[in-house]
């Protein structure tokens, strides 16, 4: 058996491509599988995957469910219920699919009891970095990148060594919005800025890469993630997300990962690290994919991108302010109350009334986090 897992988010897109990668591998037992509400697709998988117990954070949805079951798997709730299914005993690796800070807590107890992580929620990162990589080094857990861009970069260092990295390079399609004004952007909706020009992801990172927070936040998940500076980091537009990052080593050698947009790659990497494994998914046509084009971000446009560099300069309890306030920002642009041009500003503002705490502890995080949430509610 490759690996007894459970799965934090398995109705979003990233964990039912996890199931599909293991529909096609066949040997990784799931044992628990979560949802915020999506009850219907759970019960499904359910019947499919076989779990011990599983997770439905919505409490009215979890008793729906459990009526639905009669006994035949254990339904928890809540924030507890999530922290059970990270927990299990009997799982060596959990992954991390869902979205936002919720991912944060259950990552921390699931390493604390020794799982390995197959990271795909970069908010656990970006909000607690110096604090998850401490605690993975404590109980010598690995976090295996399952973000493309950090597969990428893990997968190019293999067999380098990580201190002869001289810079990593971290590629970003642009999103829909890709060479506007900021007098375009002013008028651009909801829909726009669900149209990924390359991938089909969920809303709150789609609307992300429309802003470019997404790459911000990737910035702060290398920092962590590949030990470091920020100056190191470099982001380059490559609308065609072909290349999914690059890492430049001292004797200057560039090293790339590519390979078709899809996401099954990077999990499958993750989730049978250090072999790799045949599949039938799409591969490159070198003669049809034949244009390969780069371009400097514009961070005066796409100002969440600096917002971020500048959390991560600042450090502390900063990125969580960042993200917190971000994450509720991008809930009131997908609920049509605030416009898109709005996004940056209310991190701003967030940003500029938090009083940073250096070194926080898990509790500050949370606490920065609930802060900015509220201010940002407010506003
Ligand atoms: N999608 C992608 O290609 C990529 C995603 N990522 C990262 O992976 C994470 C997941 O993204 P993605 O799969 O797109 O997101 P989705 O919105 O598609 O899925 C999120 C999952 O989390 C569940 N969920 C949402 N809110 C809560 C909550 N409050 N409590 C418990 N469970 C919750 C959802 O349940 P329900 O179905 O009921 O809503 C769903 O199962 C994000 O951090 C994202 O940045 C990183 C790289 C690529
Ligand atoms: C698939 C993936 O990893 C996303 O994070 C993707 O990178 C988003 O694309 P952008 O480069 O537009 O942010
Ligand atoms: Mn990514």
């Amino acid at each position: 058996m490759l690996r007894k897992i459970s799965i934090l988010g398995s109705t979003g897109s990233i964990g039912t491509q996890t199931l599909d990668v293991i529909r096609n591998l066949k040997d990784i037992k799931v044992c628990g599988l979560s949802t915020n509400q999506n009850i219907e697709l759970l019960e499904q998988q359910i019947h499919e995957f076989h779990p011990k117990k599983v997770a439905v954070m919505d409490e009215k949805k979890a008793y729906e469910l459990k009526k639905r079951l009669n006994g035949s798997v254990e339904v928890l709730t809540g924030i507890d219920g999530l922290i059970e299914i990270s927990t299990m005993e009997e799982i060596d690796t959990v992954v991390t699919s869902v979205v936002g800070t919720i991912g944060l807590i259950p990552t921390f107890e699931a390493i604390k009891r020794k799982k390995n992580i197959a990271l795909a929620n970069k908010e656990t990162l970006v909000t607690a970095g110096q604090i998850i990589m401490e605690e993975a080094k404590k109980n010598d857990v690995s976090i295996l990148p399952v973000d493309s861009e950090h597969s990428a970069i893990f997968q190019c260092l293999q067999g380098n060594k990580q201190n002869s990295i001289h810079r990593i390079i971290l590629t970003a399609s642009g999103g829909p919005f890709r060479g506007k004004s900021l007098a375009d952007l002013q008028s651009v909706t909801v829909e726009d800025a669900l149209k990924h020009p390359n991938w089909s992801m969920g809303a709150k990172i789609t609307v992300d890469s429309s802003t470019m927070m997404n790459k911000g936040l990737e910035v702060i998940e290398a920092k962590w993630l590949f030990n470091v500076e920020a100056k190191q980091i470099e982001v380059v537009v490559h609308p065609q997300s072909m290349i999914h990052s690059m890492v430049e080593f001292e004797d200057g050698s560039i090293m790339a990962q590519i390979g078709e947009p899809d996401m099954r790659v990077p999990i499958q990497y993750a989730l049978t690290f250090p072999k790799r494994y045949k599949n039938n998914w799409p591969k490159v046509d070198f003669t049809k994919r034949n244009v390969f084009s780069f371009e400097q971000p514009d961070l005066s446009i796409f100002k969440c991108l600096q917002l971020a560099y500048d959390a991560l300069a600042i450090g502390g309890s900063m990125p969580a302010v960042l993200n917190a306030a971000n994450e509720i920002a991008v809930e009131r642009f997908l609920t049509k109350e605030i416009q898109f041009l709005d996004i940056p500003l209310m991190i701003e503002k967030a940003m500029e009334a938090h009083n940073t705490i250096m070194n926080p502890t898990l509790s500050d995080i949370l606490d920065a986090d609930q802060w900015a949430r509220e201010f940002t509610k407010g506003r």
